[in-house]
């Protein structure tokens, strides 16, 4: 495990588990020269320690990157999300960890967790504090419901395609994942006047090349969840098809590592807008930057998610609940800014928009690392 640390952390890491249940888990606080370790609780079957170190990582360049003050941070937990005994398992999860939640660390939603299960970690540790993205009932900000992440990485492709000429009214976009943040990107880029020619979940990938009718996969993925693909019918493609259909913007929206390098020399994209944290490879970025397709990171694109739940750290023990409206304003204001400046930087500096977006944030992140006396002298 120590081979998990650089000079930027994880600064601590905590592996439970529980025999009863079957639960295995982990927390990760990468760095917290900004704030205390924040980010969303992962729910996967095949989740590990690395993983959920990565992703630790990028919620420190994600907050720096927004410029808020919380640290990076992530949990994992090794079971699957369908299973019935999800309840038993979350529970036995965070009361292992109840010396560091709520003080070092806060739950919130990522792949595999809802607001009922933030309600469930909420009353598991007896404490207001405990996890963000519960639902309004309870006072909380539910940021999957409200599509925030999705709507912000729409917005950020609206921005990006500005930058690179392309108009997003009328170009075609392909969406991998229909969670809570594909689903969502979907209903922004169709307000937007973009095509959605494809989705996909783990059951299957639907394509029409003259456009998915956005407000019926909505409605089906309301009434029936994961068999949206099912219910819609139509045209199917293989497992990863999606990511190589004629579309003008792609969004990865479901796990990390999808685009390899190999399928970067494949894509057809002229806009890749990362949705889900680590899609693309470090190698595969540098084969997309050669063949000039342009690519959002995903601490630049997806950083919807963290502005909510930066509304619901501060609200949590207050009897004031943000308005959906001023989240949505400072998500698509602070996005589009940062997604232009990243871009500009990017083509200044003559490399890739990842390595440029990081610099800013790790110029941030320095500087309240040397602040705090943390360097070395
Ligand atoms: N929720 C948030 O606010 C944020 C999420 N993210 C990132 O976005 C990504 C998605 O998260 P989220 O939407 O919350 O997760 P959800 O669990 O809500 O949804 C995940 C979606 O991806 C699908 N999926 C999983 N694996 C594959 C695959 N191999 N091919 C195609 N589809 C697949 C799932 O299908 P099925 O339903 O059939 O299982 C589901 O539709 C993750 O990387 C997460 O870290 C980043 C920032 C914030
Ligand atoms: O911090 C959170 O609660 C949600 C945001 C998140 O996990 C992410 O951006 O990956």
């Amino acid at each position: 495990m120590f081979e998990l640390i650089d000079e930027w952390g994880p600064e601590k890491v905590v592996v439970v588990s529980d025999s009863r249940t079957g639960m295995r888990g982990v927390l990760v606080i990468d760095n917290t020269a900004r704030g205390i370790g924040k980010g969303g609780t992962r729910m996967s079957p095949t989740v590990s320690v690395a993983e959920v170190a990565r992703l630790a990582r990028v919620m420190t360049w994600k907050w720096a990157g927004v410029d808020l003050f919380h640290g990076g941070a992530k949990a994992g937990i090794r079971y699957d999300p369908s299973s019935p005994d999800k309840e038993a398992v979350l529970r036995a999860f965070v009361r292992k960890l109840s010396n560091e939640v709520p003080r070092e660390y806060v739950l919130g939603l990522d792949m595999g967790l809802t607001e009922r299960d933030a309600a469930i970690a909420q009353d598991e540790l007896g404490d207001r504090g405990a996890a963000v993205g519960t639902p309004a009932e309870l006072g909380g900000v539910p940021y999957d419901e409200l599509g925030v992440t999705g709507y912000g990485v729409a917005e950020v492709a609206d921005a990006a395609a500005s930058v690179i000429g392309l108009p997003l009214a009328g170009a075609r976009v392909a969406i991998q994942g229909f969670g809570a943040v594909g689903w969502a990107a979907a209903r922004r880029f169709a307000e937007l006047g973009a095509t959605v020619v494809a989705v996909s979940t783990v059951d299957g990938v639907l394509h029409d090349p003259a456009g998915l009718d956005v407000p019926r996969l909505l409605e089906l993925r309301s009434a029936h969840g994961d068999g949206l693909v099912a219910a819609y019918g139509g045209t199917r493609l293989a497992p990863g098809e999606e990511l190589l259909v004629d579309a003008e913007v792609l969004v990865p929206a479901a796990v990390q590592d999808v685009i390899t390098e190999e399928l970067a020399g494949r894509l057809k994209a002229r806009l890749v807008v990362e949705g889900a944290n680590l899609p693309t490879t470090p190698t595969a970025q540098k084969v997309l930057a050669e063949r000039g397709v342009t690519v959002v990171p995903d601490f630049v694109a997806n950083a919807g998610g963290v502005v909510a739940a930066g509304f619901a750290m501060d609200s949590r023990y207050s009897a004031f609940r943000p308005e959906p409206d001023a989240i949505f304003t400072t998500i698509s204001t602070k996005l589009r800014t940062n997604t232009e400046q990243v871009l500009t930087e990017a083509t200044r500096l003559g490399h890739t928009p990842h390595h440029a977006a990081r610099v800013l944030a790790q110029d941030r992140v320095r500087t309240a690392m040397r602040l705090r006396g943390r360097l070395p002298t």
